[in-house]
C-alpha cells in the first residue's frame, strides 16, 4: 500500500507568555492511501495540533511531514479540511459554498454546478441549495461543510471533530453517511474525534494519544470488515474494541 501521509519524529512547542507548551513529542505516523485513521485522546493531548500540522496550518518545531512524498510547507489542494465550526461563507448560498473550492481550482461553471449538486444531494440538502448558512440548522451547516470538503475531492480529507457540535441522532446519521461515502469511493481520511465509538466505527486504525506532552500511546487496528453500519456498534467485536480503547485513553 502507498503512503499518503508520513509524520516522522514530529514535535511541536508553542511559546506563550506563560511559558512554553510542549504540545507534541516525537510523533511517528504513516497513513496509507485510502485508509481511514481516527485520532482520539483526552482534551489537550495535541490531536488538533497534529491534524493542523498535516493540513499545513501549523508548522512542526521538529521532524518532517510529507503528503505523497512531498514535504508539507503550507495548506494545499491535495489536503482538504473540515472543522467542527463549519467555516462556511455567510454571504454565499449552500451551492456557492460547495462550489467554492472548485471555482478556485478553475473548474468550469457547468462541471462545478454538477459536482456541487451531486454532493448536496448526497448529504440530503437538495431543497436547500439556494439558502444561506444563516437559514440552516447547525447539523445542516455541518453537512454543507462536509459536502464542500468532498466536492473538492482532495487526496486527503482532514476532519477535526466534524460532528462535534451535532445532537446524537444527527451525529449518527452523519457517521452513517460518511461510512457510506467512504465505502462507495474510499479516500484517505484522518479524523480527530472525542467519541470512542465514532473513532472505532469509522476507522481502519485508531490512534490513541496521551497528553502533556502529546504522544502516541497506541495504534489500534480495527478489523470489523468494510460493510459497517450503525448496527455494527452492537456486535461483540465492536464492544471489545471499545473496551480496549476506553481503557487506553484513561490509563496514564
Ligand atoms: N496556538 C496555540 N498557542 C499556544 N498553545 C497552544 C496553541 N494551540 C494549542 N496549544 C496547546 O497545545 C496543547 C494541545 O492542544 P490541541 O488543541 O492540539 O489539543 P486537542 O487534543 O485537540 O484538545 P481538544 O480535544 O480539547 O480539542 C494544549 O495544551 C493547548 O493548550
Amino acid at each position: 500500500m502507498d503512503e499518503s501521509i508520513e509524520v516522522k519524529n514530529v514535535s511541536k512547542k508553542f511559546h506563550t507568555k506563560n511559558g512554553d507548551v510542549q504540545a507534541l513529542s516525537d510523533i511517528n505516523l504513516t497513513v496509507h492511501d485510502k485508509e481511514f485513521v481516527s485520532i482520539i485522546g483526552r482534551s489537550g493531548c495535541g490531536k488538533s495540533t497534529l491534524l493542523r500540522i498535516i493540513g499545513g496550518l501549523e508548522t512542526a518545531s521538529n521532524g518532517e511531514v510529507k503528503c505523497h512524498s512531498h514535504e508539507i510547507d503550507g495548506p494545499g489542494s491535495d489536503r482538504g479540511m473540515v472543522f467542527q465550526h463549519y467555516s462556511l461563507f455567510p454571504w454565499m448560498t449552500v451551492k456557492r459554498n460547495v462550489e467554492f473550492g472548485l471555482k478556485q481550482k478553475g473548474t468550469n461553471k457547468k462541471t462545478r454546478s454538477e459536482i456541487a449538486e451531486k454532493y448536496i444531494d448526497l448529504v440530503g440538502l437538495k431543497e436547500f441549495e439556494n439558502l444561506y448558512p444563516k437559514n440552516l440548522s447547525g447539523g445542516m451547516q455541518q453537512r454543507v461543510a462536509l459536502a464542500r470538503g468532498l466536492a473538492n475531492d482532495p487526496e486527503v480529507l482532514l476532519l477535526d471533530e466534524p460532528f462535534g457540535a451535532l445532537d446524537m441522532q444527527t451525529r449518527e446519521d452523519m457517521q452513517d453517511l460518511l461510512l457510506d461515502i467512504w465505502q462507495k469511493s474510499p479516500k484517505t481520511i484522518v479524523m480527530v474525534t472525542h467519541d470512542v465509538e465514532e473513532a472505532i466505527l469509522l476507522a481502519n486504525r485508531v490512534v490513541i494519544m496521551s497528553s502533556h506532552p502529546g504522544k502516541i500511546k497506541k495504534i489500534l487496528k480495527i478489523e470489523l470488515g468494510e460493510q459497517r453500519r450503525f448496527e455494527t456498534r452492537l456486535t461483540s467485536e465492536f464492544l471489545k474494541y471499545k473496551g480496549i480503547a476506553s481503557k487506553l485513553i484513561r490509563s496514564k
